[in-house]
């Protein structure tokens, strides 16, 4: 089956299932009523901030946890009760926990060494060659992971589990301990790896930028609870709540109300025909739709005064940061395939504009 393109669940085809899944610690509700499935050869992407479930949504898949309430299958069985040494599902772990003793190919090749594989030696050692190289590790086998670098062990981690031919593997902050160079590689290779196996990834992610790039489908997690299930395009084109708006990392929100079909702000009062319906009435404009005009250049649209702070260059793009006068800090982001950017003067106040109908609102208030 081919990576699905939207965010709709599809049962008959799905490698897993999660159906109501609630896990409790405590008071504390750390999954509240989850649904979710996966298909073959899928990369799912899990995004939210820190505490919001995503560790404990894998550890559920896993078996490290039973949970309060809901059931888990996988390759249409259900698992809910299953061990997880008995559930063939692959884990890799946020520290990687390889056998520090041991070399490269010892650790690639420990679940078939020591499990129920049948192989004998020959076809093991085979095997794990066979993902050294797919992780692009050959010629190190022999090393110790204590002569590797990070990134080479969380190669090994990889390969690991890629051994024991898992339909799905997790992977739970599998580049966090990476630097952006390694993490770009690891992101391509994970990609590959994907293609040439046939594996269905969960990938757990702090990162908004790692879950849009990786995933075929992001879920979106709140405070325990699914908020969004999409394509990137859909979640980044569309997020389904001004949180996901947030998590995204790539929109300037604005508070105000919402009514009769204009939103009034502190840029002003704005037409807004199609909002979507939320608890707060919110104005979201992504970083990368705004402009800065000299303050005493005509505007037409929504405008608002703002103090030019200080510019970063991110590589592909720039971005400014503005003050406005209630020390909101907005964000423009140029980027630099659509020509030079403009240069600001610092501490100089400038007008942020923008094209409406490209603003995504959020209102208690739907037409
Ligand atoms: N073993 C536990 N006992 C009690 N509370 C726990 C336990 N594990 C997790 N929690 C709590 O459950 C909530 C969800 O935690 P979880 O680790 O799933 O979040 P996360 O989204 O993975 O966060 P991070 O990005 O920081 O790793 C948090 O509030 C956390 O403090």
């Amino acid at each position: 089956m081919r990576p699905r393109t939207t965010g709709e669940v599809d049962l008959d085809t799905s490698v897993f299932r999660l159906d109501g899944v609630t896990k409790r610690y405590g008071d504390l509700v750390a999954l509240d009523n989850a649904t979710l499935d996966a298909g073959e050869n899928e990369y799912i992407s899990f995004l939210g901030p820190s505490g919001s479930g995503k560790t404990t949504l894998l550890r559920v898949i896993a078996g490290f946890e039973a949970p309060e309430a809901g059931r888990v299958f996988f390759n249409g069985k259900d698992i809910t009760n299953l061990p997880a040494h008995e559930r063939g599902i692959g884990f890799v772990f946020q520290n990687f926990a390889l056998f520090p003793h041991l070399s490269v190919i010892q650790n690639v090749s420990f679940g078939l060494t020591h499990g129920k594989s049948g192989l004998n030696a020959a076809e093991i050692e085979r095997r794990s060659l066979e993902m050294i190289e797919i992780v692009g590790l050959s010629g190190m086998q022999g090393r110790g992971v204590d002569q590797i670098s990070g990134g080479q062990r969380q190669r090994v981690a990889l390969a690991r589990t890629l051994t024991m031919q898992p339909k799905l593997v997790l992977l739970d902050e599998p580049l966090g301990a990476l630097d952006a160079n390694l993490r770009g590689r690891m992101r391509n290779e994970l990609r590959a790896i994907r293609e040439r196996l046939g594996v269905t990834f969960v990938h757990v992610t702090g990162s908004e930028t790692e879950a849009l790039a990786m995933g075929d489908r992001v879920v979106v997690l709140d405070r325990g609870r699914i908020i969004q299930i999409g394509t990137p395009g859909e979640v980044y084109g569309s997020p389904a709540s001004p949180d996901v708006a947030h998590f995204l990392n790539r929109f300037n929100l604005f508070e105000g109300k919402l009514a009769k079909g204009t939103f009034t702000g502190p840029f002003g009062a704005v037409p807004a025909a199609h909002a979507v319906r939320s608890d707060r009435d919110i104005y979201a404009v992504r970083y990368d739709r705004m402009q800065a005009v000299d303050p005493s250049a005509p505007v037409s649209g929504p405008a608002i005064r703002a103090r030019f702070v200080a510019s970063e260059y991110l590589g592909s793009s720039v971005m400014n940061f503005f003050e406005a006068g209630d020390g909101h800090v907005i964000e423009m982001e140029h980027h630099l395939s659509l020509g030079a950017p403009q240069t600001f003067e610092p501490r100089q106040d400038y007008l942020l504009t923008w094209n409406p109908e490209q603003a995504i609102v959020f209102g208690r208030e739907v037409a």
